[in-house]
């Protein structure tokens, strides 16, 4: 059986100004976890906040001891050098580090003074530094970079290398209000097939109308900012996002 259905409201489509209160809002209406988007206007087109933000909508939301439970901080970490904010944001309460594979093998920059000596780290390096610091890892693939490069991190026999969660985009990151590509299902599948415990993430243009097709194609953990945040009545989207989920399990 797959793993249940975890709906994740990407905030990056709540009000800026009354943020604190759109997390415990959407936590209160039935989200599982908070998808915090985090945009450094160089690695996307697009810019959002840091740590410091994340610290302080961390303190409206109720934080159960179990990792993944409610209001679970999922950072999406659309930014060029994602070693260097590891530390950064797991003191401002993040839960699981999702870094994009494209930005960890294109990284070249020095990190902290005990690092400066490591100029590039591997993926693999990575997701490990991130479950020393005690968080989830996870890894995101942009539209054009293919499925295989997630299964040569999943088939590493060293569990501390190895991601907690996949996530497969759906648009190309950076910005909120996107068509659904369902030509990215395949790696869905691909994922699904292959690794039927993972949790397996998808972003980008996620609504009533596209999340069968995603759920169909194996995906469990569902990010949704305009469909949630816009909507007259987010707790139901949020239940109908999680019942199309459920009922393929
Ligand atoms: O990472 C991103 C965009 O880069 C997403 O998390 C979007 O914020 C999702 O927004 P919708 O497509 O659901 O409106």
């Amino acid at each position: 059986m797959s793993p249940s259905a975890i709906i994740a409201p990407s905030i990056l489509s709540a009000d800026f100004g009354a943020l604190g209160k759109a997390c415990s809002d959407t936590i209160g209406q039935g989200a599982d976890w908070l998808h915090v988007d985090i945009m450094d206007g160089h690695f996307v087109p697009n810019m959002t906040f840091g740590a410091p933000v994340v610290t302080k909508i961390r303190s409206h939301v109720d934080r159960p001891k179990e990792a993944l439970a409610k209001g679970t901080f999922d950072c999406h970490m659309m930014i060029s050098e994602p070693k260097k904010w590891v530390k950064d944001f797991q003191k401002a309460g993040c839960d699981l580090y999702c870094f994009h594979y494209e930005a960890a093998v294109n990284s070249t920059a020095a990190e902290s003074p005990e690092t400066q000596s490591d100029k590039k780290t591997s993926p693999k390096e990575l997701i490990k530094y991130i479950h020393d610091q005690g968080m989830r890892a996870g890894v995101a693939i942009k539209p054009k970079t293919d499925v295989s490069v997630l299964c040569d991190l999943l088939d590493n026999s060293n569990k501390d290398e190895v991601p907690d969660m996949a996530l497969v985009m759906t648009v190309e990151p950076g910005f909120g209000g996107q068509k659904f590509m369902p030509e990215m299902m395949p790696k869905v599948e691909a994922l699904r097939k292959r690794y039927p415990e993972l949790n397996i993430e998808v972003d980008g243009g996620l609504s009533e109308k596209t999340i069968d097709t995603a759920a169909d194609a194996g995906a469990n953990v569902i990010v949704a900012g305009s469909a949630v945040f816009g909507a007259q009545d987010p707790a139901d989207v949020i239940s109908k996002l999680r019942d199309a989920v459920e009922k393929r399990r």
